[in-house]
């Protein structure tokens, strides 16, 4: 028995659709076509949904099996209607899909949007598959009718962008979705002779230029006005013009990797790209491979140029599409490639993979793995070439995705050697490029022991590190780590060329070859001096470091802090503590320069009177001091400021 129809009613648009829908039609000016691209994109899908569903559900065809995307311009109505016949939406869904923003790239658009301030910057949409919504950026209305196989009724919705939108039951006999939009003026008839929607030579450029690889027809009817011609093919003249209407596929529908790679031009390449994956830019480099053998596949791989805006967030979905003899099976397939190869984006199209095949049977499946590895080796050699042909290209890439390497040298124990060479970071040498480990390695004179890095959230915090003094003083040339996976990264590779690293804030320098013998001594020397100097001031500190020790690393500064050779470092306990993982602590090692005019003073309080509030406040000025240079805020930051305030009162005396 049919049930009423749910009657029409209006809602409001979820906080965040408004303000995407505000920005589609307010502040996007350049590249509204785009819009086309990504409806015909949208019913594409809804036909793979329905093909793949039918595989095990026959009935859901409901006997329409020719699959087609439909284009039908109309002057009179000033409308352009997109239909498919694929998977159509329930009442549910298209309150779920159409009245909400699930997605997590539209999400993190918005972000960055909010981030900026402004809602002008039209590169950023380039970015995301903003989909569905991009209707408004050339409709006044948007018009939604729908039906799902196996429903008996379909659904209207509609709306003109404002902030509501209506929704009811309505009879539909096709399967699938029609999607109505009723032009803007502007785009009806518009000066740039691109921007005429309802000009089907317009539309045809477009599915050409966006679509082409799209495997379902394009279709759209284009009239003939002609004049009849006789039997020998002449036109008669004289007869009246006849009006033929003729069904059109626009897209060729050959999906590019199945083309032999000699036959295609860059541009191909790069235009599967931008219209595969949201974005506006070339990418950086194309790996296309066809293999036969122990497994056949065919691979298209990208390296984009840029990092998306979401690609350091934890919504990012990485994964590659698969793809079995041209037809899809899934988006992001996680399991092919692993993390640390996860800007790459492209396809896998391979006869082996099963089209019922499950996420969790992916996991094991022997293809996937053996194709994954292979591709794996070819990124990696691809990425060595660029860094030694073209390092530019190289320095481009490392910028944008440098951290997803380095966070897999460290999360990924089975990566590290294959990585450690792909690695870049500035140095001493060359603070705004960029060096490898081995053009590190080259340079180290014959003396030098170990790899030396130092950590700082940039440049110049870096080199004023009190540590930095003597290695400068000594021309040895140090690693500058800004990223705070940097450090944990080294850590992971413990030793690059059976060279170890070491931190310029870490235990012993291990300068014993290039220093001169004497000034270890010295300084060993001096702490055996001042014994009761020394463990009087751990006393004061106990509970905040774990050692105090007379320096030999100082120069002109009268402190600092190191972490001992175990364990994680001071930089290492800060990143941790941020992410609220305070389990780990550095062994606080706190340093003092003999050579400092301080160190005199120090000791002059100390003899006076070890247990006077000038001496205990001096030990404790000297630690938060030491605490300010490595970035850190000390525990009592008023008790800090009263001692120092209390110092200058006094004049300089
Ligand atoms: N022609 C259609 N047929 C069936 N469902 C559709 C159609 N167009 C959109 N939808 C549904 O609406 C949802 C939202 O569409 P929208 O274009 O905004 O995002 P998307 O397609 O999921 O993402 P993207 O555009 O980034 O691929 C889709 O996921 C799909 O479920």
């Amino acid at each position: 028995m049919s049930r009423d129809p749910i009657m029409k009613e209006t809602r409001e648009f979820q906080a965040e659709t408004k303000q995407l829908l505000d920005l589609m039609v307010h502040s996007i000016y350049t590249n509204r076509e785009i819009f086309l691209r990504e409806l015909i994109s949208n019913a594409s899908d809804a036909i793979d949904k329905i093909r793949f569903a039918s595989l095990t559900n026959q009935d859901l065809l409901e006997g329409d099996s020719d699959f087609e995307i439909l284009l039908v311009p109309n002057e009179a109505t000033h409308t352009l209607t997109i239909s498919d016949n694929g998977m159509g939406m329930t009442y549910e869904e298209v309150v779920e899909n159409i009245g909400t923003i699930a997605k997590s790239g539209t999400k993190a658009f918005l972000e960055k949007l909010k981030e900026a301030g402004t809602a002008n910057d039209t590169e950023l949409i380039g970015q995301f598959g903003v989909g569905f919504y991009s209707a408004f950026m050339v409709a006044d209305k948007v018009t939604l009718l729908t039906r799902a196989p196996g429903q008996e009724k379909g659904v209207k919705w509609e709306s003109t962008g404002d902030g509501t939108y209506s929704i009811e039951e309505i009879d539909k006999e096709k399967r699938g979705t029609s999607i109505i939009l009723t032009l803007n003026e502007e785009y009806r008839q518009s000066e740039k002779s691109d921007e005429k929607f309802l000009d089907r030579y317009t539309l045809q450029s477009l599915v050409k230029k966006y679509s082409d690889y799209i495997r379902y027809p394009v279709k759209m009817n284009f009239i003939k006005e002609e004049k009849p011609r006789d039997a020998e093919g002449k036109v008669i003249e004289d007869a009246p013009v006849e009006t033929t209407i003729e069904l059109r596929t626009l897209n060729s529908q050959t999906p590019l990797w199945t083309r032999a790679k000699k036959d295609i031009q860059p541009e191909e390449y790069n235009q599967l790209y931008q219209s595969l994956f949201y974005d506006w830019q070339d990418p950086l480099e194309v790996l296309h491979s066809k293999v036969e053998g122990a497994v056949e596949y065919t691979g298209l791989l990208f390296i984009p140029a840029k990092a998306p805006m979401d690609f350091y967030m934890k919504e990012f979905e990485a994964g590659v599409r698969l793809y079995s003899k041209n037809v899809f099976i899934m988006e992001h397939c996680k399991e092919l490639l692993p993390d640390y190869l996860r800007f790459v984006r492209g396809l896998v199209d391979s006869p082996d993979f099963s089209l019922n095949i499950s996420r969790e049977l992916l996991q094991h499946s022997k293809q996937l793995k053996l194709i994954g590895k292979n591709l794996e080796k070819s990124i990696l050699k691809t990425l060595e070439t660029m860094l030694s042909k073209d390092r530019s290209k190289y320095e481009t890439f490392w910028k944008e995705f440098g951290q997803a390497l380095k966070a897999g040298v460290y999360s990924d124990f089975t990566s590290r050697e294959k990585l450690q060479d792909l690695l870049l970071f500035p140095s001493s040498n060359q603070p705004d490029g960029a060096t490898t480990l081995a053009e590190y390695v080259s340079r180290m004179p014959e003396s030098q022991k170990v790899i030396y890095y130092a950590t700082g959230k940039d440049q110049s915090a870096v080199e004023r590190l009190p540590q930095m003094e003597l290695l400068r003083e000594k021309n040895i040339e140090v690693l500058y780590l800004f990223d705070r996976v940097d450090e944990f990264a080294l850590d992971a590779l413990r030793e690059y060329k059976e060279k170890k690293f070491q931190s310029v804030s870490r235990g012993d320098l291990n300068l014993d070859d290039i220093q001169a013998p004497e000034a270890k001594q010295q300084a060993e020397e001096v702490e055996k001096d001042n014994e009761s100097l020394i463990k009087a001031i751990k006393e004061q500190l106990s509970g905040k470091v774990a050692d105090v020790k007379v320096s030999s690393r100082l120069k002109s500064s009268a402190v600092c802090l190191v972490s001992g050779d175990n364990g994680i470092s001071l930089s290492m306990e800060q990143i941790l503590s941020e992410m609220n993982n305070s389990m780990f602590k550095a062994k606080r090692i706190l340093e003092i320069n003999p050579d400092h005019e301080l160190f005199a003073v120090l000791k002059g309080l100390y003899e006076a009177g070890p247990e006077s509030d000038n001496f205990k406040d001096y030990c404790a000025l000297l630690y938060d001091q030491a605490l300010l240079m490595e970035g850190i805020t000390p525990e009592d930051p008023v008790g800090f400021a009263n001692k120092v305030a209390k110092l200058m009162a006094r004049g300089g005396k």
